[in-house]
């Protein structure tokens, strides 16, 4: 049954298992790490990903049974991959994102009934399975900034500052920026301190440091939601009678229809759809970069803050502060537009001429150029790149200069970066809020040492020696 178990053994490797219940897919990851080193940091991996397309929360709430069947699925595989002896000792974790905090919001009963089904299938696996649960977006926020700095090493605390620890700091912690179809989250560790709002504030204590991390989620300022509420603004402006509506962020020549119901049943949208005199909206495309920032930017409340900062809705933001990992749809997005590169990141500029060029491009033309490519996630890489730039710049305040600290990650090393891996990390308490009892160095280095610092000693002495103390007929000869 098992691929991996005709492949001898590795020993003593422990395992762990989360599923990302998202707004449209259902992700599920296997973590691997040595059972003597759990406590070490950047030692866990991710071994394998299973995703079932198509199939998240708005899957579930449609068709329990077929999404029961894709869990199961992915569930086999997992089974292939952990050892048969320790399915029982693996935990498995289910959280559910901004997609489940949605349905919560539109229809409790149906939220609750989607996640006792999916319970119900992780029961039944041979695994220890710990529970399915909606994370909030604070969580969400926090776990993806554990997941980048644990994964990037930046809980590392060189040995020697253990005897100085007034030189410890939080800097040197990259910020985290995480874009779902849902919700969208900025998490970094600011200059500022204490943090003006107190629901964006978190303290962690890791590996024997202090952290105060700001956090917000945004909720429906996911990629899918925002064009929503870009379409619900873009309807309320115009004086369509015929739901017919130019639309600059697809590409010229691109037809969708979509029902007006679809769009307003939504608890992200104030419910205007009853003043409308037609049931489906005819979106036409003209691919117009500058128009498509124009109407994005409408979703952007920043007309009152009632702090010293904010980024838009009246919601507190602190100075950006140090290096960014952007992924998910941040890095999809990107991805796709060839403007993530592994070293320097590319100008704000060259992001935003690539964008506006990409807009302009009839869709027939795109559409022959990219025939694999998901027809929904093409149509919709004019509108996500632009509004990726709107989101980054005006929303939270990434000039030409700061938008250099911004690097777009899908992986780090062989793992995804994302919410799951820090969520298991903390579950498994596998971070420890104490760095552990290490010798700083062993014996024989530590002998090597204090030869090396005596033979320095010794040099300098000498140096000292002679040139202080030069030999009389040495000086006589210099007048
Ligand atoms: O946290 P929430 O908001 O629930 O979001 P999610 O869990 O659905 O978010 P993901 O990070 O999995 O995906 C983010 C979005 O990117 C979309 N997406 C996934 N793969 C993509 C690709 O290759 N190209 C473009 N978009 C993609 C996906 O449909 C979502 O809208």
């Amino acid at each position: 049954m098992a691929v991996s178990q005709n492949k001898p053994l590795p020993k003593n490797i422990k395992y762990g298992i989360v599923l990302d219940a998202g707004s449209s897919h259902t992700n599920l990851y296997v973590y691997a790490w040595p059972a003597e080193k759990e406590n070490d940091t950047g030692v866990v991996h991710q071994v394998e990903v299973c995703k079932v397309e198509g199939l998240g929360i708005s899957g579930y709430s449609q068709d329990t049974e077929k999404a029961g069947l894709s869990l199961q699925q992915c569930m086999k595989r997992a089974q292939e991959v952990v050892p048969e002896q320790q399915h029982g000792e693996t935990p498995v974790y289910l959280g559910a994102t901004a997609g489940m905090r949605l349905l919560s919001l539109q229809n409790r009963s149906i939220a609750d009934r989607v996640l006792s089904a999916v319970e119900k299938t992780l029961h039944s696996s041979p695994f220890n399975f710990q529970g399915a649960r909606v994370i909030s977006g604070q969580e969400e926020g926090a776990y993806g900034w554990i997941t980048i700095n644990y994964l990037l090493g930046n809980f590392r605390q060189p040995g020697w500052l253990n005897f100085l620890p007034h030189l410890r700091s939080s800097r040197g912690t990259s910020g985290a920026l995480d874009l779902g179809g849902a919700s969208t989250q900025i998490t970094f560790v600011p200059d500022q301190e204490p943090i003006e709002s107190q629901e964006n504030s978190l303290h962690f204590r890791l590996y024997g440091k202090n952290y105060n991390v700001y956090t917000h989620s945004f909720l429906c300022y996911g990629k899918d939601q925002a064009l929503r509420l870009k379409l619900a603004s873009d309807l309320q402006a115009s004086s369509t009678r015929n739901g017919s509506l130019l639309d600059p962020c697809f590409h010229p020549g691109y037809l969708r229809i979509m029902n007006i119901s679809d769009l307003y049943m939504n608890p992200c949208i104030a419910n205007g759809e009853q003043q409308l005199p037609f049931t489906q909206l005819h979106l036409q495309g003209n691919g117009d970069y500058q128009r498509c920032r124009m109407t994005i930017q409408k979703i952007f409340n920043t007309s009152h803050c009632p702090y010293s900062s904010c980024s838009f809705n009246g919601i507190f933001l602190p100075p950006l502060q140090g290096e960014f990992g952007a992924f998910s749809a941040f890095y999809f997005v990107m991805n796709f537009l060839n403007l993530t590169t592994e070293k320097n990141p590319v100008p704000l500029d060259k992001v935003t001429s690539t964008v506006e060029r990409f807009c302009s491009r009839p869709w027939h033309e795109v559409k022959a150029e990219f025939p694999k490519i998901k027809e929904k996630y093409l149509s919709e890489y004019c509108f996500s790149g632009t509004y990726i730039l709107s989101l980054l710049e005006n929303g939270y305040g990434f000039t030409t200069e700061k938008w250099q600290s911004i690097q777009f990650l899908g992986k780090i090393g062989s793992s995804d970066a994302g919410w799951t891996l820090g969520y298991m990390l903390n579950l498994t308490n596998m971070i420890p809020a104490e760095k552990p009892p290490t010798r700083p160095l062993s014996h024989a280095s530590y002998v090597g040492l204090m030869v090396f610092c005596s033979l320095v000693l010794v040099a300098v002495l000498l140096l000292g020696w002679l040139t202080f103390h030069k030999p009389k007929c040495l000086q006589k000869g210099l007048i």
